[in-house]
């Protein structure tokens, strides 16, 4: 928005100057075009404050009247090589106003009007000429690299922001999915179910054994690097569609989508069998987990659901530890 109000005064001042310097040399018929800026634009931007004008819409006439007062000036006044400065700098006027996807068509637009003027100036002009082909092939080369140097930074945005959006999503020590998203994902996951109850969700609380005493014992480095390899090794395992959640400390959740309970479980059984496996040498005793599996059942909330998987896990730890602890009395399995 910050752009608008910039954009509108420059704009504005550009514009006036413009028609000071045309109305000294008499050129009248010039002077209208480049009175259309200041004319409209300043009073669209404060019908916009003022909530008369949605913002997008008012972008959308900021746009337009670029494109009209361009192909506007271009029929009037293409004999003069100073309109050929405005050319280069209207991609990146459409790119500031509305963003790169829809100032891309925008500028294919108001390029070819600008080429259609350039062609029927002659007629205009009782047969004079408007500026040399070259220097006019040359400002729309310098719009092609505007164009390019805008999708370039476009581009570098889009990578920054997938960077962001992982970093924000995804934990750094073991790049499981962290809880906020994670759980965003689970409410997907079990609406999707409340939809089509026959696809099924089962979902596993995994928690490590006596990870405290690994700390102690091994030392909080020996610790993080237990976690980073059942971490590895749980991805390693699940299907492409599954996910892994960190949902805090030595605490996993994993989320089955169209998985019945035998699926579920046999799974469950191969994560918990891998653990001791991917851990040797790290931790002087061997690290399992505990599991407590569970189905969803639709309609309940993420707080229902997760609470019946951890008092699953908690059945585990309780009777033992090393082990997977589910419903049961679970609906029939559809598999
Ligand atoms: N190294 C390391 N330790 C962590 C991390 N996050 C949490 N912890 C530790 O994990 C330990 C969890 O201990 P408890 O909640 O008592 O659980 P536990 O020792 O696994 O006991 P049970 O769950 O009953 O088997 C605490 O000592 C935390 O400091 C981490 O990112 N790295």
């Amino acid at each position: 928005m910050r752009f608008l109000y910039v954009g509108v005064t420059l704009g504005t001042i550009a514009s006036l100057i413009m028609f000071y310097v045309d109305l000294r040399h008499g050129q009248h018929d010039w002077a209208l075009s480049s009175l259309l800026f200041p004319a409209c634009a300043p009073p669209l931007l404060y019908w916009m404050r003022r909530g008369s004008v949605a913002a997008g819409k008012a972008q959308s006439g900021m746009a337009l009247l670029i494109a009209i007062a361009l192909v506007g000036g271009a029929l009037a006044s293409l004999n003069t090589e100073i309109l050929l400065v405005w050319i280069p700098v209207l991609p990146l006027a459409f790119v500031f106003l509305l963003g790169h996807a829809r100032a891309m068509g925008w500028v294919v637009w108001t390029l070819m009007g600008v080429i259609v003027a350039y062609t029927l100036f002659p007629l205009f002009h009782r047969g004079e000429a408007p500026v040399s082909l070259l220097l006019f092939v040359i400002s729309l080369l310098a719009a092609g690299v505007s164009i390019l140097l805008s999708w370039q930074h476009h581009r570098e945005l889009g990578v920054y922001q997938r960077y962001l959006r992982t970093q924000a999503s995804y934990d750094a020590l073991t790049g499981a999915m962290m809880r906020e998203p994670g759980l965003e994902v689970l409410g997907r996951q079990m609406a999707q179910v409340d939809r089509r109850p026959e696809s099924g969700l089962c979902v596993a609380l995994l928690d490590l054994d006596d990870f405290k005493r690994i700390n102690d014992e091994d030392g909080h480095l020996a610790g993080d690097r237990v976690l980073v390899e059942v971490a590895a090794a749980l991805r390693g395992q699940i299907r492409q569609g599954d996910y892994l959640v960190r949902l805090g400390g030595e605490e996993f959740l994993l989320l089955f989508p169209g998985m019945g309970t035998d699926g579920a479980h046999g799974m469950s059984e191969q994560l918990r069998a891998r653990i001791p496996e991917v851990t040797t040498g790290l931790s002087a005793r061997p690290v399992t987990a505990s599991i407590g599996l569970t189905r969803y059942r639709p309609g309940e909330s993420v707080g229902q659901l997760l609470g019946r998987a951890d008092e699953l896990m908690y059945a585990a730890k309780t009777t033992g530890k090393n082990r997977i602890c589910h419903d049961g009395d679970v609906p029939p399995d559809a598999d």
